[in-house]
């Protein structure tokens, strides 16, 4: 087995229960080593519960569930520090300095290193790559709001996590901190091969960053496949267009890969001004929410409609 397609995170019919409430009905998925899946799904479909569940900050209702090869709810402290979390802001320790507090946390790394992750990361390095070397002898409770989020991005990967779980990352961050976010995302995936399990609102940054989405609705899964995937599966075809000799050309095609190639295979470059287009990873996000909307809303619909009929039914039958 090659280390991609080493499995990371195993999820198999896991099921959540608040009370008397299903928040999860059989969440099924997987992520391989260095991928980057974005978790996606309107407010209150399951997101934080499932991220929860997968770091062993929430215990499962029931299913299986493995996180580097452990249960997360039987998971020791050397399988937390191979993991990342990017936590809300740190406001606690508002009288440390930046440098001092991620060296204080860096520490509780250093027993875990290993031959191949050295961990933890260097200060100075890690505030370079995460744009905050300006403020590194600055108390937390000076820094801005964007810079404070930097900050928990230091916290969350100040071990050098092997899976780091980011939960609505840029949510206040401005659109170029965002956009060096996404770069700083990058690079810890090509660079040391980290995998990343991604919950965003953000569809320009699920778009960017994910190799592969997820869609929860409801708490079920109603979509898995990567954004070209979902794209094709909502809008049919991507559309080719082109110009040859002069005259313009569209086609409708489902893999606009090929059809590219083929094209540039018979007529070279006498091919010009190729586009490809397909549904945005938008378009398609809300059209399966609303596809998964309204066949609940009709089985809803069903339900009620058989239970007046039963009602009705049981009521004649007494009756008579
Ligand atoms: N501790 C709890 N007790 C009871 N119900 C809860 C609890 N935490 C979450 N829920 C419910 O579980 C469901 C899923 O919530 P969750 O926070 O996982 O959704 P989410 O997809 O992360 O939403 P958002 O996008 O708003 O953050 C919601 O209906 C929520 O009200």
């Amino acid at each position: 087995m090659t280390t991609s397609e080493k499995v990371v995170l195993d999820v198999g019919g896991l099921r959540m229960r608040y009370g008397s409430v299903d928040v999860l009905h059989d969440v099924t998925f997987q992520v391989r080593h260095g991928e980057v899946l974005a978790l996606l799904g309107p407010n209150g479909a399951g997101k934080t519960t499932t991220i929860e569940i997968l770091e062993g900050f929430r215990i499962r209702s029931a299913g299986r569930v493995e996180v580097l090869g452990t249960d997360p709810a039987h998971g020791d402290e050397r399988w937390r520090a191979r993991l990342g979390v990017v936590l809300q802001s740190w406001r606690d320790h508002g009288n440390w300095r930046v440098r001092e507090f991620l060296e204080h946390l860096g520490g509780y790394y250093a027993g875990y290193a290993t031959p191949r992750i050295r961990r933890p990361w260097d200060t100075g390095e890690l505030l370079e790559a995460v744009g905050l070397a300006g403020q590194a002898g600055k108390k937390i409770k000076t820094l801005s709001g964007g810079q404070r989020r930097r900050l928990d991005v230091a916290v969350g990967i100040v071990g050098r996590p092997e899976l780091l779980f980011l939960d609505e990352p840029t949510a206040s961050f401005d659109p170029r901190a965002r956009s060096e976010f996404h770069d700083l995302v990058r690079g810890l995936v090509d660079a040391h091969e980290t995998t990343v399990l991604l919950t965003t609102h953000d569809l320009d940054e699920a778009e960017k960053l994910a190799d592969r989405i997820v869609v929860l609705n409801g708490g079920r899964i109603i979509a898995d496949g990567t954004a070209g995937e979902l794209a094709r599966r909502i809008a049919g075809e991507d559309e080719v267009r082109w110009l040859l000799d002069g005259q313009r050309f569209v086609q409708k095609t489902a893999d606009s890969t090929r059809f590219a190639q083929d094209l540039f295979a018979r007529y070279g470059d006498g091919v010009q001004e190729l586009e490809i287009h397909r549904a945005s990873l938008e378009q398609t996000y809300l059209a399966l929410v609303r596809q998964a909307e309204s066949a609940a809303g009709s089985t809803k619909e069903s339900t009620t409609e058989s239970t007046t009929r039963s009602t009705t039914g049981s009521t004649t039958e007494a009756a008579r």
